[in-house]
């Protein structure tokens, strides 16, 4: 797992661990990974030419003292200081020991036309808001001398707790990060602006508490997923409900129970009108019209994809809500379903919105929650008492306790904004609920899953290319 934490937390955890050490010992060695990742993309560091961005805090200390340690390796290093009279006492000192050099921001154009690395050092953890118009200024200039970009910490500019960014922000080619990840660099738009993540251990690790935000790694994913004993037969594998299609859309019916029959349940009803296009392309369905209801037992449902809006399809989701086993609400259910029917059930629940229907579902305005999506999860989690997939740039899965930190996909492609690719999703998911995963596990874990198959597909891809690939997707 891959954990991210609050600025709270860092500073917690800080707080503890330096009351333990030797003053400056973490800001050395967050200085060491600051030096030892920009020698990486340097390649030569004798020779080579290097800006440091020096705002006024600790996270330009950093990025002096890196510089200074570059200095010392024969690197021309120059410091760009943006409040001179504030700028990090002891980190400006060592860099000039070392034969590096510090100017204002008058005088800042030359070194930055020249350089081959930037180092990011405006603001860290303690920033608030967008780049000011000064460092804004600078960043332009650095991008047209096509320098490398090495951020402190996190992009100047985002924000770290939340990813979201409020105005002008640092375009990063790798952040170097301290401790532990910050949400903001998992999490779109800021997550988009990091570049390459590399994380430096400064020890906080005893010292962090829960995090708030985690993500899958290809292990986690691993240990979750159903693996068939042999004591297994098909009903004990789980059987999974899909509601989904009708006459005028049965090809989401077929995606839904292609993702389905690869999510590992040991078998697929499918009810509703598409039952003719289902069994052409899956003949091992079992295929019913009538009700849910009436369909046989499953360990858990599907509704939602291609479902139209007539009033049958209103009466299926009300009755697949009304059931005792998991149900995962997709697409049309996501507008059809009833908040109230949510929050009554006992079972666990699961939403698959794309912003546009999360903002629906928020009475928000779609920018306004892939601004802040996580945020926007969190907050329909909430209000639902159900977990909740937000799909997207970074598709987020929340709990409905607040307590449980939010995980984010690490997988996934632009290529997967394509028609039916959600329909393959809640299919995968909903087999994964009915394999008695919990939640969360089925919904993130089918993410993840999803968004590998994808990149394991050559572009460009079809929802149905996405399900086929699967298998391929599933670890070993
Ligand atoms: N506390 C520690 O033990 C460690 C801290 N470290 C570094 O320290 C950083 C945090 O340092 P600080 O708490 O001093 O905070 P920062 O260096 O992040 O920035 C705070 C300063 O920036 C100003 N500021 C806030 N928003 C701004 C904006 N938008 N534009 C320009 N200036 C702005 C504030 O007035 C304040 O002076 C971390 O990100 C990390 O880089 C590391 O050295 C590891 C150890
Ligand atoms: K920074």
């Amino acid at each position: 797992m891959r954990y991210a934490h609050t600025v709270q937390a860092v500073r917690d955890a800080e707080d503890a661990l330096m009351a333990r050490l030797p003053e400056g010992v973490l800001m050395q060695r967050a200085a060491a990974g600051l030096a030892a990742v920009g020698a990486e993309v340097l390649g030569r560091v004798y020779g080579s030419r290097v800006v440091v961005l020096a705002g006024s805090g600790s996270n330009g200390g950093d990025a002096l003292y890196a510089g200074a340690r570059l200095a010392r390796r024969g690197a021309a290093v120059t410091a760009v200081l943006l409040s001179p009279e504030r700028a990090h006492t002891a980190g400006l000192a060592a860099l000039r020991a070392a034969g590096g050099r510090a100017v204002g921001t008058e005088d800042a154009a030359a070194p930055i036309a020249r350089a081959h690395l930037v180092y990011d050092g405006i603001v860290g953890i303690g920033g608030k808001g967008g780049l000011r118009p000064q460092a804004a200024d600078l960043m332009r200039a650095v991008y047209d001398a096509r320098a490398a970009v090495v951020a402190v910490d996190l992009p100047s500019g985002v924000d770290a707790d939340t990813g979201e960014v409020a105005g002008d922000a640092v375009r990063a080619d790798v952040t170097v990060t301290f401790g532990t990840y910050k949400p903001g660099l998992l999490i779109d738009p800021a997550a988009g602006l990091a570049g390459a993540l590399r994380l430096i251990d400064i020890g906080l690790g005893d010292d962090l508490g829960v995090p708030a935000v985690e993500a899958l790694q290809n292990a986690d994913v691993a240990a979750m997923l159903p693996r068939p004993g042999g004591e297994s037969d098909k009903y004990r594998r789980g059987v999974v409900g899909i509601v989904a299609g009708s006459d005028r859309y049965p090809g989401a019916a077929v995606l839904a129970v292609s993702g389905a029959i690869r999510g590992g349940a040991g078998a697929v009803r499918y009810v509703g009108g598409g039952g003719a296009a289902v069994l052409a392309r899956h003949p091992e369905t079992l295929v019913s019209t009538g009700s849910p209801h009436a369909a046989g037992r499953v360990q858990a449902w599907v509704v939602g994809p291609g479902l139209g809006d007539s009033a049958a399809a209103r009466t299926a989701v009300e009755e697949v809500l009304a059931s005792d086993v998991p149900v995962l609400v997709d697409a049309d259910g996501l507008r059809l379903m009833s908040r109230d029917a949510v929050l009554a059930r006992n079972a666990a629940t699961v939403l698959t919105p794309h912003a546009g229907e999360a903002a629906a579902l928020l009475g928000r305005p779609r920018e306004a929650v892939e601004a802040s999506r996580l945020d926007a999860v969190r907050a329909l989690a909430g209000a639902y008492g159900a977990t909740v997939l937000l799909k997207g740039s970074t598709t987020l899965v929340a709990s409905p306790s607040a307590l449980e930190p939010v995980r984010v996909n690490p997988t996934g492609t632009a290529w997967l904004a394509t028609a039916g690719s959600g329909d393959v999703l809640s299919g995968l998911a909903g087999s994964l609920l009915a394999a008695a995963l919990p939640a969360a596990d089925a919904a993130s874990a089918a993410a993840y899953l999803h968004g590998l198959a994808a990149r394991l597909t050559p572009p460009p891809l079809t929802a149905l290319d996405v399900a086929t690939t699967l298998p391929s997707a599933w670890p070993l």
